[in-house]
């Protein structure tokens, strides 16, 4: 039976604006989307059932059709009934290395795994254009998570295009692990507290008034600036997560202090990021934040922007 292993990267949110309501409940975003090279690793094999079978290491993943990397096998499956009527069921594993509800788009990077996979497994000879439409039906993070890198994203997330790739920085992770914070939460409550600073149009779309931060930002990426970059890193559900979060709040203050490019709270949080120039910057700031609050709960991952996505690691 024929098996990949894959790697699915975390990503982190340098931009993260919310720029309008939509009808559908969703709101329209300008992001810059970057990879780090914290990854899970996936392991696909076909099965000589009809089935999904699915596995993970951490126990609050569910292993259920709930899971997104069973949807989007699920998703291939009714997308391509006869090639798995041909080729049968498969075999998820799931080794969870990215900290489960973070804002970190663990949960899209193995959704985009899956479907990176089957393609592979089934020759279907998808492109990664397709394979990312094929994605945005199964969440708004996931076209990103299948080609990774740098990349502005824009509509729901999922209009994607390629920037510079940024790989010359180090990223220090934290994260309590007793703190986790609903996606949609964290949109409703912006929606809730923000609703002023909209104006509707026609067609009952609400956009933004004020004034759109990402310029500044593309344009240090562009010079592949990193003081500047650090600098201009924006997240506007900052203004409803850190508030209702002050132990978050306070992580971000203490790195702050640091002798660091910049730091912020990835996607919806509560994962605070911060962008360093060296590895031994990442340690120090690490060190010191560490020793400043003493939580068990709150741990740290060191790593580094990459440029890829999914990317294969071996098959039998
Ligand atoms: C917070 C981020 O991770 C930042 O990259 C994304 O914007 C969210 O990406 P995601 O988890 O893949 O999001 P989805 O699974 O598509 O949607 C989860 C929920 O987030 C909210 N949502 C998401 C994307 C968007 N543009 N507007 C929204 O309001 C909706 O309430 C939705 O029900
Ligand atoms: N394969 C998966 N890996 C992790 N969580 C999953 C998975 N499938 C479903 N979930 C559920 O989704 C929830 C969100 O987990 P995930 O790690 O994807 O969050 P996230 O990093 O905040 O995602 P995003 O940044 O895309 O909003 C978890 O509470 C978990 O129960």
């Amino acid at each position: 039976m024929q098996s990949y292993s894959l790697l699915a990267p975390a990503k982190i949110n340098l931009l993260l604006e919310i720029i309008g309501d939509r009808p559908d409940g969703f709101h329209e975003l300008v992001m810059v989307l970057q990879s780090v090279e914290l990854a899970d690793r996936i392991d696909i094999q076909a099965s000589d059932t009809q089935e999904i079978y699915l596995k993970c290491d951490h126990p609050e993943v569910p292993e259920d059709e709930t899971n997104l990397a069973y949807r989007a096998a699920k998703l291939m499956f009714d997308t391509f009934p006869e090639v798995h009527a041909n080729y049968g069921g498969v075999t998820i594993k799931i080794k969870k290395n990215i900290p489960v509800a973070a804002g970190l788009a663990g949960g899209s990077g193995n959704a985009a795994a899956v479907l990176v996979g089957i393609n592979l497994i089934w020759k279907l000879g998808l492109t990664q254009p397709e394979l990312q439409d094929l994605a945005a039906k199964l969440g708004s993070d996931i076209p990103f998570c299948v080609s990774g890198g740098t990349a502005i994203a824009t509509g729901r997330g999922e209009k994607l295009a390629s920037l510079k790739n940024l790989t010359d920085m180090w990223v220090v992770l934290a994260k309590y692990d007793n703190i986790s914070v609903s996606t949609p939460w964290a949109y409703q409550t912006y929606r809730q507290e923000y609703n002023d600073s909209y104006i509707s149009d026609a067609e009952g779309v609400k956009s933004r008034t004020a004034k759109v931060h990402s310029s500044p930002l593309l344009k240090a990426i562009a010079h592949k600036d990193s003081a500047e970059i650090g600098k201009q890193i924006y997240n506007d559900l900052e203004k409803v997560v850190l508030p209702q979060y002050p132990q978050v709040a306070a992580l971000k203050a203490a790195f702050a202090a640091q002798d660091i490019l910049g730091t912020m709270m990835s996607g919806s949080g509560p994962t605070v990021f911060a962008l360093c120039e060296s590895e031994s910057k990442a340690i120090a700031s690490e060190q010191q934040v560490r020793s400043q609050i003493r939580d068990p709960h709150l741990k740290f991952w060191i790593t580094k922007l990459s440029s890829k996505g999914i990317q294969v690691l071996s098959s039998n």
